[in-house]
């Protein structure tokens, strides 16, 4: 006698809930994809670095003239340091989100880190639009709302400009942590990246994720919002290279910063050297 979730839905062929992807026929059923969605959602909230509520009482919280003059004052090595610093940070708790996506740890090692390699900084960066204020442009910054002002020494106001008129954008889809959380996955799980070992697996998973957003988009009343959410992921990636563009920059010109204090994470995922999974 065939287990429920066996037969509900689209669902023909019993799977082994213990192995998600093995490889079934395009079908799943209603409860694997409700499973999947709830199992995401959780993550999302485990590995979301600061809950809503916290960043939502902090939003006044700005920064006062001395402070901002504090950090213009710093050296450009000083504020990147820094500025690595806050986004290796933001990037564990992505790395930690993707391992807990169903299938992720099935992946193998090297396809795992490629997916990461590509996907976290794009996650930190939808994740980002969390901690941002649209009514004042200010974004959390070590303990207080900052504007782009506060990062004048960073030299590359242009990005800056980039990034907070991406959070802006983000804001205005108005997602809820559900929706926010399916789009992290299927942003991180992304069978296009090159020098995949099991393409296959990662488009199972894809498309299970694209039901999963597509099911919840449907009970939310807004499938308006898929063709805007898969609309942003080519913002993502011209960001993100905008990124390692400007850390490629600035490594040329402090060497010794980025290969002496830079956070280990961050030179696996943002440079070309081969990558070590114990940092992981
Ligand atoms: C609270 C949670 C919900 C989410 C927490 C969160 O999103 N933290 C981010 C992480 C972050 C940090 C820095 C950047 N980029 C830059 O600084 C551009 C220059 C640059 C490029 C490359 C390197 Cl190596 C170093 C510096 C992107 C993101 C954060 O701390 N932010 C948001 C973005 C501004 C620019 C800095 C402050």
């Amino acid at each position: 006698q065939p287990s429920p979730d066996q037969t509900i839905g689209m669902g023909i062929r019993s799977y082994d809930p213990e192995d998600p992807y093995c490889p079934y026929p395009s079908s799943h059923s209603l409860l694997h994809i409700e499973r999947l969605c709830d199992s995401i959602v959780r993550s999302h909230r485990d590995t979301s670095q600061f809950r809503l509520e916290e960043l939502q009482a902090l939003r006044w919280k700005l920064f006062s003239r001395e402070e901002i003059h504090a950090y213009q004052s710093k050296s450009v090595d000083e504020m990147w340091q820094l500025c690595a610093l806050r986004l290796t940070e933001a990037v564990q708790y992505v790395v930690e989100f993707a391992k807990s996506i169903p299938g992720f740890r099935g992946l193998g090692q090297n396809d795992q880190i490629t997916l990461l390699k590509t996907g976290s900084m794009e996650v930190v960066l939808v994740r980002m639009s969390r901690c941002f204020n649209t009514e004042n442009s200010t974004v959390f910054f070590d303990g207080k709302f900052g504007s782009t002002e506060l990062f004048k020494s960073l030299g590359c106001g242009d990005l800056m400009v980039a990034v907070f008129d991406f959070a802006h954008r983000m804001c205005a889809l108005r997602l809820t942590e559900q929706q926010m959380a399916l789009f992290s996955s299927l942003v991180l799980i992304n069978p296009d990246c090159p020098c995949l070992e099991d393409r296959g697996r990662v488009h199972r998973m894809r498309r299970d994720l694209e039901v999963c957003l597509s099911h919840m988009l449907r009970r939310d009343n807004q499938e308006s919002l898929q063709d805007k959410l898969y609309q942003k992921v080519s913002v993502l990636r011209s960001l993100c290279s905008l990124h390692v563009e400007k850390l490629h920059w600035f490594s040329q010109r402090y060497p010794l910063t980025v290969h002496s204090v830079f956070p280990p994470l961050y030179k696996e995922l943002f440079t070309s050297d081969l990558p070590s999974v114990d940092s992981l």
